[in-house]
């Protein structure tokens, strides 16, 4: 079944210079439970998805849907509250690590749905020890905060994920372990940006930006 359709859709914003086509013409259909790749050139629009599926971005034209259905306010709301979004900007908040938890879950989406035990077998499963909690978020290193916002996504228990460039600061292993960790439900849906070979895996659809715009703000036209 089909979770989320953008029809024609093409993106404009305003910048310094005045209006700015990022791309136009999208076509993209995504099914329940499928894991995609999206893969392109730096600045062709990838992260732009992402926060068009959000409702943080507005269409100039086209349209997007979600299990048939024409999205709305009502409906970005909705889709949200069951997303979770790994953005490419690790720097997710300051302070203990713990301290972060304690805010996430305090929000009325997530309320509920903390668990000291889930916590302590992510730690280990993604490699990270338990006095990670005490030690302040910005001073980790890049690929342990990675691990730390995908930890809080995980424990989200969401059913729409989207990983944008999640496994760019991990060692090979660690690149492995995540890449199999959100491949092996079935249930959930994964939309990946990323440069990164390691999600080039069986099962997974790969999509080429480039060919499922008609145009992007270089005028580059598909399959050129
Ligand atoms: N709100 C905005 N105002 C001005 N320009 C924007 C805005 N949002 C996106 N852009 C521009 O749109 C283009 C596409 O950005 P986007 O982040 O979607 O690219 P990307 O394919 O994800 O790139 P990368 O692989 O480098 O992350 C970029 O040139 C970016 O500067």
């Amino acid at each position: 079944m089909e979770i989320i359709r953008m029809e024609r859709v093409s993106v404009t914003v305003k910048d310094e210079t005045g209006d700015k086509l990022i791309f136009s013409d999208l076509h993209i259909s995504v099914d329940r439970g499928e894991k995609v790749l999206i893969r392109g050139r730096s600045g062709i629009g990838k992260t732009t998805v992402f926060r068009l599926i959000l409702g943080f971005t507005r269409p100039s034209s086209g349209g997007i849907y979600f299990e048939g259905r024409r999205a709305d306010p009502d409906l970005f709301w909705e889709v949200r509250k069951r997303t979770a979004h790994i953005s490419q900007d690790s720097d997710i908040g300051e302070g203990p690590v713990m301290a972060l938890f304690g805010e996430v879950f305090s929000y009325s989406a997530n309320r509920g749905k903390f668990s000291r035990d889930d916590l302590g077998a992510l730690l280990l499963g993604f490699s990270l020890q338990e006095d990670v909690l005490t030690k302040k978020f910005e001073n980790l290193s890049g690929g342990e905060k990675q691990r730390i916002a995908i930890i809080i996504s995980l424990m989200t228990k969401k059913d729409i994920f989207l990983l944008d460039e999640i496994t760019s600061d991990l060692d090979a292993a660690l690149k492995e372990k995540v890449v199999d960790f959100f491949l092996a439900r079935p249930e959930w849906t994964v939309l990946v940006i990323s440069h990164d070979p390691e999600w080039e895996r069986e099962g997974v659809r790969i999509i080429d930006f480039a060919e499922v715009v008609s145009k992007t703000k270089v005028g580059k036209h598909a399959g050129q």
